[in-house]
């Protein structure tokens, strides 16, 4: 969908952002941006809409090279969310969410009707569209952000850094919902980010660049935390890319047993066979149950903190099905590292 072939960007000053690069980037999929401030993110990022233009090498979107496309019209098919939301300040959130259908001439009720449609989908209610962006949180303008960007059903959206200005909490449920949205309207993402998490939890694939604008690595989540391609990309991962690859693989596949009974510790269910806690003679511990859909990194994360190094397995009811152990988990754990680790290693 996307394509760059031998894409150079140099600034009047002298400074090279963008250097030599090819990359694709599949339709439908999230290609995720990673690399330390200033190597060139943001500038490979707006040269699909034509914010910025390449010095040499050409760039296409849906086979089209953007720079023989009108610019206007080329921005107005590809939606663009930023860090800050850049919301009007003095419209309303309906009204900035009805901005492109309204430049394209949709008419102003269907324009709106759209823009209610959207403040639904993005998880706000109808009267937040009546208020001004100030009246918002930063996280519910990031939602009104999202929504104006989906607002004339782009097939591309381009989001830099449209997470980086909130709290953990929200930010992780922003990248939930964008997750949700992305499984029902597939769009072309390119998403540029500071943070690893971000970009193994929404990425299909990871482009890693380093300063001067040279792209380092691009592949999978899973790729890329097994076999980074140099010590760069190792160590822009960070100390815990093993645990990171754990996230990625569910509990789905590791076996469990009938809980334990008899011992110093005792699972307490509730009527409906929910757990509830961990029992000894004169204590209670909290415990986490986990779905077949929870990954390993949550298990292992799970078993240290039980008592008995037990993890609790529930349906998706919240209904006991069992246990796994800790050592269970470590072994699977440690299975999941040397299958992501080997595959691929022989092609
Ligand atoms: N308009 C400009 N004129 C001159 N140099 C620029 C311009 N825009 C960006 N640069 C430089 O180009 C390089 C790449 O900038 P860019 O914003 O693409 O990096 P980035 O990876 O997105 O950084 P950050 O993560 O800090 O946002 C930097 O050295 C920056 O200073």
């Amino acid at each position: 969908m996307i394509q760059f072939d031998a894409v150079h960007k140099r600034f009047p000053n002298g400074t090279t952002a963008v250097h030599d690069l090819s990359l694709e980037m599949p339709e439908g999929g999230v290609t995720v941006l990673v690399g330390s401030s200033g190597c060139g993110k943001t500038t490979t990022l707006r040269m699909v809409n034509r914010m910025v233009e390449p010095t040499s090498g050409t760039i296409r979107v849906g086979g089209r090279d953007v720079l023989e496309q009108d610019a206007a019209e080329l921005r107005r098919a590809i939606g663009y969310v930023i860090q800050q939301s850049g919301l009007f300040p003095h419209r309303t959130v309906l009204d900035n969410i009805a901005t492109v259908p309204l430049l394209l001439g949709w008419g102003r009720r269907k324009a709106r009707a759209r823009a209610a449609e959207l403040l639904e989908t993005v998880g706000l209610t109808a009267e937040a569209g009546k208020r001004y962006p100030h009246q918002l949180s930063g996280g519910q303008q990031q939602r009104v952000g999202v929504a104006r960007a989906l607002a004339a059903d782009p097939p591309v959206l381009l989001m830099d850094e449209p997470f980086g200005a909130v709290d953990p909490v929200v930010r992780t449920q922003l990248q939930d919902e964008l997750l949700r949205l992305q499984k029902e309207l597939s769009k072309t993402i390119v998403f540029v980010t500071h943070d690893v998490d971000e970009a193994v939890r929404l990425g299909d694939r990871i482009a890693i660049f380093r300063t001067g604008g040279h792209l380092v690595q691009c592949a999978t989540p899973a790729e890329l935390l097994a076999r980074p391609a140099d010590d760069f990309v190792a160590d822009f991962l960070g100390a815990e890319r093993g645990l990171k690859l754990l996230s990625l693989t569910t509990l789905a596949g590791v076996p469990q047993a009938p809980a334990p009974e008899g011992g110093t510790w005792e699972l307490v269910l509730d009527d409906a066979r929910k757990p509830q806690h961990w029992r000894a003679q004169d204590a209670e511990l909290p415990v986490r149950p986990l779905k077949d859909t929870d990954s390993l990194l949550a298990a292992l994360n799970e078993s240290i903190a039980s008592p008995t190094g037990f993890v609790a397995r529930v349906d998706a009811d919240g209904a006991l099905t069992g246990v796994t152990s800790r050592e269970e988990i470590h072994e699977h754990a440690g299975e999941a590292h040397s299958t992501h680790s080997t595959a691929g290693a022989a092609i």
